[in-house]
């Protein structure tokens, strides 16, 4: 399919996502920045357009069907090129949202992004997060393919407040990775694991949610 908008449109319902028209039409804004710096920033090995709104923008806007309300203050550890960061402002606008990547090419990249598409409540941290580096308070973490969740947690542990919750977003790996994983162990405990499958793909997925308790 030739990228445009209206196939933008056509695709998102084909994965079961159903956005209001001016969210489509900033998903479409940032697809247009990532294709044209791709080259030669090698921000993401995706490249058939239908393989991107697959596996980036509707893998990234699925997840709204499974939490009521985000958190009000939120980070996304390892953004990369966005993802699931920026898709998720653009759906989300009311969440105040710091993306943490730390290879230049892509904070230049998202810093880009957030100016031309004039976003705002949204920046980045240009840091590897670490236990030391992110002290930002915050009531709410995202990641997507990033590392185990047992990595992870002690990273945020100057950052996400008691009561505040963590989504992982996981492909199916995550079925061996619960087998050894207890959030017990670091003062969580599971409040969601959803498991689901992108609609008319074989892209399996889980959003796995925990709450900080100590
Ligand atoms: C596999 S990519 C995933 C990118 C994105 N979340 C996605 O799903 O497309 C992991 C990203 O995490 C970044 N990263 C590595 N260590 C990090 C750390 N300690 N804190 C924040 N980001 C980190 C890398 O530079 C890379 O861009």
């Amino acid at each position: 399919m030739t990228p445009s908008l209206a196939g933008l449109d056509k695709l998102l319902h084909y994965y079961g996502v159903e956005l209001q028209q001016d969210t489509l039409k900033q998903i479409w804004e940032f697809h247009q920045l990532l294709r044209a710096n791709n080259d030669d920033q090698d921000l993401t090995r995706l490249n058939a357009f239908e393989t991107m709104v697959e596996r980036h923008y509707a893998d990234c806007t699925l997840i709204n069907a499974y939490v009521p309300k985000w958190p009000a203050r939120m980070i996304d550890v390892g953004s990369g090129a966005g993802f699931p960061g920026i898709p998720l402002k653009i759906v989300n606008p009311s969440i105040r949202l710091t993306l943490c990547e730390p290879r230049p090419n892509r904070i230049n990249f998202l810093n880009m992004v957030i100016e031309k598409m004039g976003l705002k409540g949204i920046d980045v941290f240009g840091h590897k997060v670490t236990s030391r580096s992110m002290t930002i308070p915050v009531d709410g973490v995202i990641s997507r393919a990033f590392e185990l969740m047992e990595k992870t947690l002690p990273r945020i542990a100057n950052s996400l407040k008691v009561g505040g919750r963590v989504y992982f977003m996981k492909g199916p790996a995550v079925a061996d990775e619960l087998k050894t994983f207890y959030p017990e162990d670091f003062g969580y405990k599971f409040v969601g694991k959803h498991f689901y499958t992108i609609p008319n793909s074989t892209q399996d997925r889980a959003l796995i949610i925990l709450e900080r308790e100590e």
